[in-house]
């Protein structure tokens, strides 16, 4: 499939072809990650056993992995499923949720670099640490600004030869190259827990519609978010009427007018 990869030609041919996409994520994201995959157009499975994961990712288009809750046994999952997708040559994304808060997550993440995702999405305070800065993060919330993220990335993306994605208030995308920004979304969105593991996930599932762009499939990704937090926070009251806004913005945005809306700016 190669055409013009506009972010609304990929949630089309996305949407065309529902991607079946594995999702070992955490026990917080689980339903709404999964939510957010068929609100546009996806289809979620959510399945880390160590006994069944690498052979589901023999099946499923795109995989996900995410250490929000680990466990050796998840790890395990983790890595059958990341080692099957490798040999299959299937792009795989890496959320590193809080992967500085604990030497089990230290060790777990260098794992799992070692071996080589696609993507890398996180919020700033995990793409500065993993890139070996100085963070301020403590748990798996933010407490630094993106821009303060974007020279990590793009170290992290030569080292890791992987397309790193950093979100916040305006998102920051680079292949260690090419860097561009994504602006949208709302103030909102870091006040619903686990709206970025759900973001990885649909990361994962325009990389499986259009694995020759994966730079194009995450912005398109991340514009998809940008736009439908936007459209989310009209009328939302707080928190609570906002993620179900979110859910039924996403699966009302049609390719046009996220092209017309996204706001992408190189960097
Ligand atoms: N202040 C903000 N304004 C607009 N959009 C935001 C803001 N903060 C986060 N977002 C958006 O929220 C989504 C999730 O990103 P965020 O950086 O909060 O992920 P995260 O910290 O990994 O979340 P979680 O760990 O809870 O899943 C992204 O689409 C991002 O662009
Ligand atoms: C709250 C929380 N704790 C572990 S994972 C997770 C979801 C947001 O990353
Ligand atoms: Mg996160």
């Amino acid at each position: 499939m190669q055409t013009e990869t506009t972010p609304g030609t990929m949630l089309k041919a996305m949407r065309e072809k529902p991607p079946l996409v594995q999702c070992i994520t955490n026990y917080v994201a689980m339903n709404i990650a999964a939510n957010v995959l068929l609100a546009s157009g996806a289809s979620p499975a959510m399945v880390h056993a160590a006994e069944e994961a690498g052979e589901f990712a023999g099946i499923a288009n795109a995989l996900t992995i995410n250490i929000g809750t680990l466990s050796t046994q998840w790890i395990a999952g983790m890595h059958a499923a990341a080692k099957a997708a490798n040999a299959a040559g299937k792009p795989w994304v890496l959320d590193p949720v809080a992967h500085y808060a604990t030497a089990f997550r230290r060790s777990a993440v260098a794992g799992l670099l070692a071996l080589n995702p696609a993507i890398i999405r996180g919020n700033a305070s995990e793409i500065i640490a993993l890139a070996g800065g100085e963070s301020r993060g403590q748990g798996v919330d933010s407490r630094d600004p993106v821009e303060q993220a974007e020279e990590s990335a793009r170290r992290l993306a030569e080292r890791q030869r992987a397309i790193v994605a950093v979100t916040g208030a305006v998102d920051f995308v680079t292949d260690g190259e090419r860097a561009v920004r994504v602006a949208g979304g709302s103030a909102l969105m870091p006040q619903v827990t686990a709206l970025g593991c759900s973001l990885t996930c649909l990361v994962g599932a325009f990389a499986a519609t259009a694995p020759e762009d994966l730079f194009g499939a995450t912005v398109a990704a991340l514009a998809t978010f940008a736009v439908a937090g936007e459209d989310a926070a009209l009328g939302a009251a707080g928190p609570g009427s906002f993620s179900w806004r979110f859910l039924d913005a996403l699966a009302a945005i049609d390719a046009e007018t996220l092209d017309a809306r996204a706001r992408i700016l190189s960097a």
